[in-house]
């Protein structure tokens, strides 16, 4: 009998590969800038060989769409990064944990316990005095202000106040820690791209950095926690602080998991890296379109005054009334996306996808950056325009497959409320209470919007600014 030889499956496209390094050589420091220049080359689904994992990249609305409507389940995994690994107490976070039991579950207490509307709102107060602190910190400072330090201060401090119930005693040096951790997750790490050379990492440095990277918060962290146990703990407000909850869910019988202290460890770790430097990126970038835009900045800090009328400060109580600022807020989404390639996913099995073979255990990386600069959905792309949503209800919160700074579908940002709420207090503060110019001598176009590499991207050199008190 002849055995009826079987079609090979038909893959993605690919770009001319070499041995070994498979399309690394396409790739230069910025990922997402490379990749949408391949896209823009060889399409918008492509399966690239980075080193010897085969890595499909996604580029358009239209695919995106067709991915979460009909294959959501099988684009769900993470794939098993080697910095995560460690630093994440073997997955037992929530982000970078591969599919399995134990993420819906612990997804679920951060969802509903950590994350949720009420829980959020619950926060207001943390999030009212963060906000003073900073707007203080701005008139304390020496001119011109380094704005990009003042915001990533104000974001730290805030989460930590939020997680830890602590205000400022003892948090610089966490600070630096945690300086150090999203460094090494920024960072490329051979082991991710040639899993069989994990073992460079014991001499390249890596190895030994997170070593002490995670034992110093590690430490940090066993040590917060025993304060927390501790039943005579001063409580001046008797608000839950996230350490709190998370305590009291470790008790709970009635959950369907019982929290290991690790896996508080690692959620609150998870909390950190995606809750600070995401949010503190986006209200730069936002600044930084402003200052270049001053049409938009006289629009947006007109309505602003509008709606304080004489206030001290714009409370969140405000924030719905603003109209303005939310579409200066969607277009800095859109242009300058904190996660451009959101956190990376694995597909679970294999399947099939505008007709080509996607194997299992692929890495998915979504460019939702150059979605969100395609021609086909955005007249003029590239410039900053908040006008452009007037006339359109396209939204960031996952509906809308042309905007997805937050991710989409199950594994979407569970933040995305906290991070509006701060994003917006912060962003209606600075405007309502200061002027700001650029330092005497730089103009608009001497302003750059260079990215720095790393998971979360933020302004390479630091935002300097004069900021002038305003009248209220
Ligand atoms: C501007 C602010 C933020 C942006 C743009 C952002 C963006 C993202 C993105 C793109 C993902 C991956 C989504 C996907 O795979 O589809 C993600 C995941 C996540 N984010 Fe955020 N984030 C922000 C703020 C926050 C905050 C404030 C928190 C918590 C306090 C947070 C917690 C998380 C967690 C826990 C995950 C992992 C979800 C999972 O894998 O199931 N994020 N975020």
């Amino acid at each position: 009998f002849l055995m009826k030889r079987q079609k090979p499956e038909k893959l993605p496209p690919c770009p001319r590969k070499l041995p070994l390094l498979g399309n690394l050589h396409q790739i230069s420091d910025s990922l997402h800038l490379s990749l949408h220049h391949l896209a823009n080359r060889h399409g918008s689904l492509m399966l690239l060989q980075l080193g010897s994992v085969p890595t499909l990249v996604v580029s358009s609305a239209q695919i995106i769409q067709d991915i979460f409507n009909h294959h959501d389940l099988i684009f769900f995994g993470r794939p098993p990064l080697y910095v995560a690994k460690r630093l994440f107490y073997n997955f037992s976070s929530i982000s970078f944990v591969p599919y399995g039991e134990y993420w819906r579950e612990v997804r679920k207490i951060v969802v509903s316990e950590l994350l949720s509307m009420k829980r959020v709102q619950s926060f207001k107060h943390v999030r009212a005095y963060e906000v003073n602190k900073m707007l203080n910190s701005v008139i304390g400072s020496q001119t011109p202000v380094n704005i990009s330090k003042v915001i990533l201060s104000f974001t730290n401090n805030l989460i930590c106040h939020i997680a830890f119930g602590k205000q400022d005693d003892g948090l610089h040096r966490f600070h630096n820690i945690l300086y150090e951790t999203q460094q090494l997750m920024g960072e490329v790490n051979i082991a991710d791209f040639f899993p069989w050379l994990s073992w460079v990492n014991k001499f390249n440095g890596v190895d030994a950095r997170l070593e002490k990277n995670f034992k110093e918060f590690d430490t940090f962290f066993d040590q917060v926690i025993e304060e927390h146990r501790d039943p005579s703990r001063l409580k001046l407000d008797h608000r839950e602080d996230i350490i709190d909850i998370l305590l009291r869910v470790q008790k709970d019988q009635t959950q369907s998991v019982r929290l290991t202290n690790c896996q508080i460890k690692g959620v609150l770790l998870d909390i950190f890296i995606a809750g600070t430097d995401t949010s503190a990126a986006t209200i730069v970038w936002t600044i930084v379109e402003l200052i270049k835009n001053s049409e938009v900045m006289r629009r947006a800090q007109n309505e602003i005054i509008d709606i304080a009328r004489g206030k001290e400060n714009i409370e969140e109580s405000d924030l719905p009334k603003f109209s303005y600022l939310n579409l200066v807020l969607k277009e800095s989404f859109r242009l300058h996306p904190p996660v451009p390639l959101l956190v990376p996913r694995e597909t679970t099995q294999a399947c099939k996808i505008n007709g080509y073979e996607i194997p299992a255990k692929t890495r998915i990386l979504i460019n939702a950056r150059a979605i969100a600069r395609d021609p086909l959905y955005w007249k003029d792309p590239n410039s900053f325009k908040p006008e452009r949503f007037f006339y359109s209800s396209v939204d960031f919160r996952g509906h809308d497959y042309e905007l997805i700074p937050f991710g989409i579908g199950r594994r979407s940002c569970p933040g995305i409320n906290f991070a509006v709420l701060t994003i917006e207090l912060a962003l209606a503060n600075l405007l309502h209470c200061f002027d700001w110019k650029l330092p005497h001598g730089i103009t608009r176009e001497d302003v750059d919007m260079v990215e720095a590499v790393g998971l979360t991207v933020h302004k390479k050199t630091p935002l300097l600014l004069v900021a002038t008190p305003r009248p209220r």
